[in-house]
């Protein structure tokens, strides 16, 4: 087999904030691979630096040692490669469902026509077609964060961070939202990295699940999600889900009774 580039690569990378006796060592030493159109899962103990790795592969925080590459390029600031979804959805209150999704589009400076085009398109990827023209407040919150998943493909990232994006939502409106993304990405696969304190979530919708430990955070262990796609509610239910979802939960849990 040959070695192919990874999408995203942590190298052997730290984070202390602060510094003198208020140093605080959020990431260490964390070497990951993630392949291009792979969808990983990242899971933890709260504090121990999920979202400081993300936002280090999106370029909001840089890093204290070693190096995050994306495309084998050292990730220096932001970038339109890779889109960024947050839990808060995010949406300009004051801009129709269109317009939000859009709104990308218009700072690339994408003339308005194709600007309609390539939105219409993501809001049919996300079923939202038929509220083009609804304003945000009108929205489920469910619909609200499917728009946001359609605004950030739309600019054309070839990679997805989502933090807890579906984490204010009901249990079953997230089960649906993870078969919509899934949906989504196997239509048009990007690469995805997703935080989430839901280790069904985590275990249903990625290919493998990292588990960080906390204090300091640093990687706990990789966890191979080998479950068929598509993905459905078969799956969720078949004894092999099971099995994953309770050696991650063991994986997540166990470290957290020895950090408290
Ligand atoms: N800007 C900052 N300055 C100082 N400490 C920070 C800063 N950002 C994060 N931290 C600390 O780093 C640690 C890791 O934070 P991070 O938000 O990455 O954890 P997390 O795993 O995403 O947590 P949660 O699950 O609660 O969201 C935490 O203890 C946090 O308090």
């Amino acid at each position: 087999m040959t070695d192919v580039q990874p999408k995203i690569a942590f190298r052997h990378v730290s984070k202390i904030f602060g510094d003198g006796p208020k140093a605080f060592t959020a990431l260490r030493d964390l070497t990951l691979d993630i392949a291009d159109g792979e969808i990983v899962t990242v899971v933890g103990p709260s504090g121990c630096g999920k979202s400081t790795a993300m936002n280090i592969v999106a370029g909001l925080t840089s890093v204290s040692t070693g190096e995050c590459l994306v495309d084998n390029t050292s990730v220096k600031g932001p970038g339109p490669d890779r889109g960024v979804i947050f839990q808060q959805y995010a949406l300009f209150p004051w801009l129709t469902v269109i317009k939000n999704v859009e709104f990308g589009l218009r700072l690339q400076g994408i003339a308005r026509e194709e600007r309609r085009e390539r939105a219409m398109h993501y809001l049919e990827l996300v079923g939202l077609k038929e509220f083009a023209q609804a304003y945000p407040k009108t929205l489920s919150g469910g619909m609200k964060q499917r728009c946001a998943i359609a605004r950030a493909y739309a600019v054309n990232p070839s990679v997805l961070l989502m933090d807890e994006p579906f984490g204010a939502l009901d249990a079953l409106t997230r089960v649906k939202l993870q078969d919509q993304l899934l949906d989504t990405w196997s239509k048009d696969k990007r690469t995805i990295m997703f935080i989430t304190h839901d280790v069904d979530e985590a275990v249903y919708i990625a290919h493998r699940v990292v588990v960080l430990a906390a204090k300091p955070g640093r990687l706990q262990e990789i966890i191979d999600v080998d479950l068929p796609f598509p993905r459905n509610e078969e799956v969720r239910l078949s004894p092999e889900f099971t099995e994953i979802r309770n050696k991650v939960w063991r994986a997540v849990y166990d470290r957290s009774a020895e950090a408290a």
